[in-house]
């Protein structure tokens, strides 16, 4: 889907060469387990089964990696990583932990808004909460909420941008509580039909995203250095796309097209 660089590489240019390593091997680690949910389903108990076994193995291998026994040229980078700064295991943990709900939870539904961020920080938050490190927050305890906020505003971002090929493969991010409250029918965003009705959902998940963006920024005096600009160049490219997403056309066949 992406037209861009990724974020995390994008603003990594920002950073020292030694700490844009750093970065690049997490965001090996995080694209690489992405790829292992990040497969179209097709709704089999064996899909399933077998995604749920590949993340047990990325598990194994996490283990391993803490254990100081990489397996392989990505692990060990990671592993340096891990030998120069202070990380944190629990994101690492939780993210896979967020992963294996996609496979669980089939086909893909999320009940109410507070699952959507709770989700938000399993698979987006806890890569704030990785690079806390890595940019020398000032005081850690402060930093993680604003940190975890603009993983979460990323994510919601990113779930408003791709609804429609989600939707084709079956999966619905949006809250099923605010859907059914506004009276949107589950086939039509299956089928990526747009209306006032899902526009008014999107509205609502997006307000959120900008409430989440603006407690990144009040957080962002916690990094030194660079560290402000680096969140607020963040913030205003995906403020951008919800500008976008906020200016919805329909094409031809009425189908949900965002300008993004
Ligand atoms: C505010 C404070 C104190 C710290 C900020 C700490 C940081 C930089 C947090 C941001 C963490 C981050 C970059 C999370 C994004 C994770 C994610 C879902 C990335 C995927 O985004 P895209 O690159 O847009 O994905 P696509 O490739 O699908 O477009």
């Amino acid at each position: 889907m992406a037209q861009h660089d990724p974020i995390l590489l994008y603003v990594s240019r920002l950073l020292d060469p030694q700490t844009a390593a750093d970065a690049a091997a997490l965001y090996a680690w995080c694209r690489r387990l992405d790829e292992i949910v990040d497969t179209p389903d097709d709704n089999s108990d064996n899909s399933n089964t077998t995604t749920r076994a590949q993340l047990e193995e990325w598990q194994d291998r996490l283990d391993q990696l803490w254990d100081g026994r990489p397996v392989d040229a990505m692990d060990a980078a990671l592993y340096q990583c891990l030998q120069r700064q202070q990380l944190d295991r629990t994101p690492f943990d939780d993210m896979i932990a967020g992963m294996m709900a996609d496979t669980v939870n089939h086909p893909r539904r999320i009940a109410t808004m507070a699952d959507l961020e709770e989700y938000g920080y399993q698979v987006a938050g806890t890569v704030g909460l990785m690079l806390l490190p890595l940019l020398n927050a000032n005081n850690t305890t402060l930093a993680q909420a604003p940190a975890i906020a603009l993983g979460q505003a990323i994510q919601l971002i990113n779930i408003l941008r791709d609804a429609t090929p989600d939707g084709t493969m079956g999966r619905i991010y949006l809250p099923q509580d605010l859907l059914q409250a506004k009276g949107v029918l589950e086939s039509d965003i299956l089928a990526g039909q747009s209306s006032p009705q899902y526009q008014a959902v999107v509205q609502q998940v997006a307000h959120r995203a900008e409430e989440l963006l603006q407690a990144a920024e009040r957080g962002k005096q916690c990094l030194p250095g660079l560290g402000p600009l680096l969140v607020q160049i963040i913030v205003e490219l995906y403020r951008g796309y919800l500008d976008q997403l906020e200016r919805p056309t329909e094409n031809a066949s009425g189908s949900v097209r965002t300008q993004a």
